[in-house]
């Protein structure tokens, strides 16, 4: 488990890192989210000991982070640094060894990992020659060849085609399912959303909000319901506590207000829940008619950080 507790760090008169804390626990994925310039690079510098901060701690399984347990960290920074000359294998193998691993492991590695990111018709081309979505593939195998008990991704999927993403979240997947904690940042929230198991949500260097995603869809998402009904459903706006979202014709979104009270107008018992006053729109449309679906719409990450940002 990374723990990362009441980091600081000023630029001059900025505050870009503002006692930040969190937690990558073992075999999670964890999105860190937040708009250009929020502190998301200078927390990971931070974190790989590229940048001191000015006050907090990291821990690493409960212990202050060396430069000997940083060795077992994998990284890969925002500005890409690849030898262009170099073959992407080799490359790999080399940055392997950097790490203390012995040749023969370093090249085994380094040949499997470009075969499951889909390179290996290009592991002896020079890295120069390669696309620059290739040269994120190397990127992202130089970060992973000495099998790291961490992993810090910055921006691992920008520029990626969606064939790409699909192969690294496969393969950082696969990482974190063998217990390694992996953190990665990301501008593309529909990305993060389909692949992280928590979230921690920077703005302005501090976190805005953090937690496992379905926990923050709880807590951040609005009680929006979805009903589709056989006639119109424009009488949704009349229950109490209904905040009516979109109508089209049989089907309406809504908002269940937290504060307004229950619609036993409708038939419903007194309810001290949004819980209760979702059934009682439901009742409500029963007695008009048939009900073809009810239910709670999931907000998208994207909703969920125009919230707390
Ligand atoms: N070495 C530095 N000197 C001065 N200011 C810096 C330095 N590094 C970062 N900053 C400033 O600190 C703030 C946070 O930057 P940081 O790179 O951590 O943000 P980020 O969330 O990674 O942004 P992006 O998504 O654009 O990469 C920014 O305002 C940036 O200009």
């Amino acid at each position: 488990m990374l723990q990362v507790r009441s980091v600081s760090r000023s630029f001059g008169e900025l505050r870009a890192v503002d006692d930040v804390s969190f937690d990558v626990a073992p075999g999670r994925m964890t999105g860190f989210v937040g708009a250009n310039g929020s502190g998301k690079t200078t927390t990971m510098r931070i974190i790989l000991g590229v940048l001191a901060a000015d006050s907090g701690t990291v821990l690493w399984e409960n212990r202050e982070v060396t430069q000997t347990v940083r060795q077992r960290f994998g990284y890969m920074p925002e500005e890409r640094g690849l030898y262009p000359k170099m073959k992407a294998a080799e490359q790999v193998a080399y940055l392997g060894r950097l790490h203390g691993m012995e040749r023969a492991a370093a090249e085994r590695n380094a040949a499997a990992l470009l075969e499951q990111l889909g390179l290996a018709e290009r592991a002896d081309d020079p890295v120069e020659q390669l696309s620059l979505g290739n040269q994120q593939r190397v990127q992202i195998a130089a970060a992973l060849v000495h099998d790291p008990g961490l992993l810090i991704l910055d921006e691992p999927f920008s520029g990626l085609d969606p064939l790409a993403i699909e192969i690294v979240l496969s393969v950082l997947r696969d990482r974190a399912s063998r217990g390694v904690p992996v953190l990665f940042s990301s501008h593309q929230l529909d990305v993060v959303e389909r692949l992280c198991d928590d979230l921690v949500i920077i703005a302005a260097g501090a976190v805005a909000a953090s937690g496992s995603r379905d926990e923050l869809r709880r807590q951040f998402g609005p009680s929006r319901f979805q009903l589709v009904v056989d006639d119109d459903a424009g009488w949704v706006r009349d229950v109490p506590g209904v905040r009516l979202v979109e109508l089209d014709g049989p089907r309406a979104v809504f908002d269940l207000d937290e504060e307004s009270p229950p619609g036993d107008a409708y038939g419903a018992a007194p309810a001290g829940g949004a819980g209760d006053r979702d059934q009682a729109v439901l009742q409500a449309a029963l007695q008009r008619g048939p009900v073809r679906s009810y239910g709670p719409v999931v907000p998208s990450l994207s909703e969920i950080f125009k919230e707390v940002v």
